[in-house]
């Protein structure tokens, strides 16, 4: 017995804790479904009560191994109950994770565990990694709790109590300086964001959700603290199902899945192979809601998606790591026709953004581009080890700069609407200068999309031999065929600005991923180097 009931003497049920608020649920019901996960071919059941005791067994023996609150623990997983168990079990003692997924390459988790210097690295027992340097204690975990191979050197433990500000979780984005930055969440930073969400009232301890998003992309912790936190059920989409859109599909009708949040590329193979399978999902009215986010679902795509599934509510959340996320925005189904650009509504709950134009002057109306820059108790701690980083966005508030407030510099443009709604206008950093005019890559995009034949259409800038910046634009189209460029080059002349034409334009069969399913706009920038 510890100070603050049965649990391991670390979290206190009375202040923000990962764990404490994300089975609060499980206080009322603990036999309803925390989880429903594939087993072989069918699926099984996990309950909070049970994900309470496997919590409580993990953190236990993470206890005895003597680290200290702050210590980082690589989490090397796939989503499933044993990884929710495990991630609670650090959150309750204090551990910050450090999720990190078995496709990794080595040299990738190498780099990680060089940055975040883990006392472990833990993975599933049927975990394949096995190039953990000696100075890093290795254990693997299961329903039964923690298989410890090597223990970690001792530590001295400095703190017993975890405190909301300490590290919930710190999660390497792929820097594009090529060194991955560590975004570092306080336990009061995931909570603050997952509180704001709650107040869309977008599910009920009824709803059964799909998480797709691979453990170490936050979109899949968003997914499970969210379902978690208000005692529904989640339902994880093994890698190996969701690359079959007829096994994805099945497995959402077998789980009785009620929302799906997943990336817009996720959706892509599924309406071209199975658009008939997803309309009966969606006519059986089980499936209520697809929320998206992690880019801009292209407005063709998502048009045909709302055409498949007149009954189902779509979700556009908006938002970056570094604060969890920042806005969750109903999209009207059917959007209305002329719509050329997705609101991302009103930041959550809780928050507040506002558009700082190129000037610095604060942007409060209608039609001028401006940086998003987010007030919010979600904003993390900093780049792990990145004090430069850090500075660089997490900035003096704008409009109070004496207060010593600190707000999130995003990093992406926006304008706003009528009512204050903002309208995404992408990176700041991929706007681009040609021949001293501001280009726009997403309005070259829109209108190659435009183009008879295209479903698919991404513009990027690339350097020239002299220097030269050279617009090109990447199409997929319905048949695979090259489109005619000179045609569908003076079909841009006729709606775009001379230096808004693309110079190059390459059709590939389907758009390089990153390994969070976002179009990896670097791997077709070497298509044209090579
Ligand atoms: N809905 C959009 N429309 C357009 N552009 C988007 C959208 N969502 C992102 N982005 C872009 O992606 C950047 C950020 O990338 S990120 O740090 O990897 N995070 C993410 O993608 C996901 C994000 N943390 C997240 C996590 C959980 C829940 C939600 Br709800 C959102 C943003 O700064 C935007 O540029």
């Amino acid at each position: 017995m510890s100070a603050n009931g049965v649990r391991p003497a670390r979290a206190h049920a009375s202040v923000d804790n990962l764990r404490t608020y994300l089975l609060a649920a499980a206080r009322q019901a603990p036999d309803r479904p925390a989880v429903i996960q594939a087993a072989g071919s069918g699926l099984e059941t996990v309950t909070y009560g049970e994900l309470e005791r496997r919590t409580d067994r993990i953190a236990e023996q993470l206890d005895a191994l003597g680290l200290d609150v702050g210590d980082r623990v690589i989490l090397e997983a796939d989503t499933d109950a044993d990884t929710v168990a495990t991630f609670l079990a650090c959150a309750t003692v204090g551990l910050a994770f450090v999720p990190a997924s078995p496709e990794a390459p080595d040299e990738r988790l190498l780099t990680i565990i060089e940055s975040a210097e883990p006392a472990l690295h833990l993975q599933s027992l049927q975990g394949k990694r096995d190039c953990v340097p000696d100075s890093v204690g290795t254990a693997r975990f299961g329903p039964d709790g923690l298989v410890v191979e090597r223990a970690p050197e001792p530590r001295v433990r400095r703190r017993r109590a975890v405190t909301p500000i300490d590290t919930a979780y710190i999660t390497f984005t792929s820097g594009t300086t090529g060194r991955p930055k560590g975004c570092v969440m306080p336990h009061r930073g995931i909570i603050a964001f997952l509180r704001g969400a709650a107040a869309e009232e977008l599910i009920t301890h009824e709803d059964r959700v799909a998480s797709t998003a691979p453990f170490q992309f936050d979109f899949s912790l968003f997914d499970i603290g969210f379902t978690l936190s208000h005692g529904a059920t989640l339902v994880p989409v093994p890698r190996a199902r969701l690359n079959w859109p007829r096994r994805f599909l099945g497995h959402l009708n077998d789980a009785g899945v009620t929302q799906v949040d997943a990336v817009p590329s996720v959706w892509r193979p599924v309406v071209q192979h199975e658009s008939e399978m997803l309309s009966d999902l969606g006519d059986s009215g089980t499936l209520r809601r697809i929320v998206f986010s992690g880019e801009a679902f292209p407005m063709d795509e998502l048009r045909t998606m709302q055409k498949l599934l007149p009954k189902v509510a779509f979700t556009n959340g908006y938002g970056a790591t570094e604060t969890m996320a920042a806005s969750i925005t109903p999209v009207p189904n059917p959007l209305p026709e002329g719509v050329e650009r997705l609101s991302i509504g009103h930041a959550v709950a809780g928050a507040e953004w506002t558009l700082v134009g190129p000037d610095g002057a604060i942007v409060d109306g209608p039609g001028v581009l401006g940086e998003i820059y987010l007030r919010t108790p979600s904003l993390f701690s900093g780049y792990w080890n990145d004090p430069e980083a850090t500075r660089a966005c997490v900035v003096p508030d704008p409009l109070d700069t004496a207060s010593g407030r600190v707000v999130f510099k995003t990093g992406d443009l926006a304008s706003m609407g009528e009512d204050g709604e903002l309208y995404f206008h992408g990176r700041a950093d991929s706007q681009v200068q040609i021949r001293g005019n501001r280009v726009e890559l997403g309005e070259i995009e829109l209108r190659v999309n435009q183009f008879d034949g295209v479903t698919g259409a991404v513009a990027l800038v690339l350097p020239r031999a002299d220097g030269d910046p050279q617009l090109h634009a990447f199409v997929t189209t319905a048949d695979g065929a090259e489109p005619d460029t000179k045609e569908l080059v003076a079909f841009c002349r006729a709606a775009l600005p001379a230096y808004m034409i693309p110079q190059g334009v390459h059709t590939v069969g389907e758009f390089p991923l990153t390994p969070n399913g976002k179009v990896d706009r670097a791997k077709l920038s070497a298509l044209v180097a090579s």
